[in-house]
């Protein structure tokens, strides 16, 4: 299969060499080709250019994007898309008055959603997933990272990852897979809490990694929650068994998550709604992309992580959904890329540099994802007609995506 789409009014994120993330002041800069047009053959992007250059090309299928913006699909790199049923009361409960970790003390939150996911099964727990999926796909995202968690019990967190690896094998997206059994304690362990630890550290973690379930291992480092030193050893046994460090950071209390996920190597840290100056500082020098998660402190009221600090630290940043039932009920990257403009400050360039390569080199994947380059995947959205890409974040809550392309694969318009 080939696909040309010529007269791109502007083709946005070209990378002539292959970048794999973008940091500080270079954030900026969103390199564009005014008039342009690019070729895909199967799954790969194999030529662009402008359109003065372009020579006769014969492909299967021919898209004229004249008034369109194009650029590369959306790179989720923080969800938890596999939940059963909602939380809709939860959210009710907050209006009248409950804070979120109230509701949490109560015994609601990822509990909750724990004890529903415990006694769903597995086939219908994929097709509850599977159209989350397709919907966000529909919204632009072409590649997404997908946490366990709500299984809580070896059995149920091996449930949630063979639901993901079977998305990963009918969908065209491209996803990576993180083991969050450190999302919460469950109730039997309430009294003592390491005896949860010692089986995500001796048993969860060594199963999941001989079946070769995950790729990450993540931690929800957070007062009433895991400590640093759960964190240390949840992020250590992963390590040892293949699986990279990410964690929930920072998230409402700051208390040197970020330094020890940064001493472990992580690929990111997640959250950052609460900094300090040290957070900013156990940063630097190293490999670990921050991630802010905008619909998460628009939904729970909670702060805006400080992104211009961190960008203008010469840090890079991600900007992703967390697409979960409790504090994230949405998955739409484009309300995440206007609300770090309109909240986080972010400038239209930055917040798609955020939301393209530095969210596919949050999970490992900047190689194949995130920009426009010969040679990479072939994941791409066209716009409707518009202005300039600054509408995109400017247009809040509109969907300006005309088509989505995955893997080479023009993607059939769900109603
Ligand atoms: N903070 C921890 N985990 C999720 C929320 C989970 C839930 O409330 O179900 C998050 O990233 O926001
Ligand atoms: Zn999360």
């Amino acid at each position: 299969m080939s696909i040309l789409i010529k007269n791109i009014k502007e083709l946005l994120q070209v990378r002539e060499t292959n970048v794999t993330i973008v940091k500080g002041e270079d954030m900026k800069t969103l390199p564009t080709l005014k008039n342009a047009y690019l070729i895909i053959e199967n799954d790969t992007i194999v030529e662009y250019g402008p359109m003065s250059e372009y020579t006769e090309y014969e492909a299967e299928e021919v898209i004229d994007a004249t008034g369109k913006i194009v650029l590369p699909a959306w790179c989720d790199s923080h969800t938890h898309i596999v939940y059963a049923g909602d939380r809709s009361q939860e959210f009710v409960d907050r209006i009248n008055g409950l804070t979120y970790e109230e509701i949490a003390e109560r015994g609601g939150g990822i509990l909750n959603s724990a004890e529903v996911l415990q006694n769903t099964s597995e086939e219908e727990l994929y097709q509850q997933s599977l159209v989350r999926l397709n919907r966000v796909m529909q919204l632009g995202t072409g590649a997404i990272e997908i946490k366990s968690g709500y299984g809580l019990t070896v059995e149920a967190e091996m449930k949630m990852l063979r639901v993901i690896k079977r998305l990963k094998k009918e969908s065209l997206a491209a996803i990576k897979t993180t083991l969050l059994a450190a999302h919460a304690v469950p109730r039997e362990y309430k009294a003592n809490k390491t005896k949860y630890v010692d089986l995500i550290v001796s048993e969860m973690i060594p199963e999941v990694a001989k079946a070769n379930l995950a790729d990450f291992v993540d931690v929800f480092c957070e007062k009433g929650y895991f400590d640093l030193e759960d964190t240390d050893r949840i992020l250590a046994a992963g390590t040892v068994h293949g699986m990279t460090p990410k964690i929930h950071v920072n998230q409402f209390n700051a208390f040197g998550g970020v330094a020890l996920a940064v001493e472990h190597n992580a690929r990111s840290v997640d959250h950052l709604e609460e900094m300090r100056p040290e957070d900013i500082e156990a940063l630097k020098g190293s490999d670990t992309m921050p991630v802010a998660l905008p619909s998460c402190s628009y939904f729970l009221s909670i702060p805006y992580s400080p992104a211009r600090q961190i960008i203008d630290a010469g840090l890079p940043l991600a900007l992703a959904t967390d697409y979960n039932p409790g504090s994230t009920p949405s998955g739409n990257m484009n309300f995440v890329v206007s609300t770090a403009c309109i909240k986080l400050r972010m400038t239209p360039e930055e917040a798609i540099n955020a939301a393209t390569i530095n969210g596919a080199y949050a999970m490992g994947l900047s190689n194949q994802y995130g920009s426009i380059c010969r040679g990479k995947k072939a994941n791409i959205i066209i716009t409707k007609e518009i202005a300039s890409y600054n509408n995109l974040p400017y247009a809040f809550g509109d969907n300006l995506i005309e088509t989505v392309i995955v893997r080479g694969k023009i993607l059939k318009k769900e109603v």
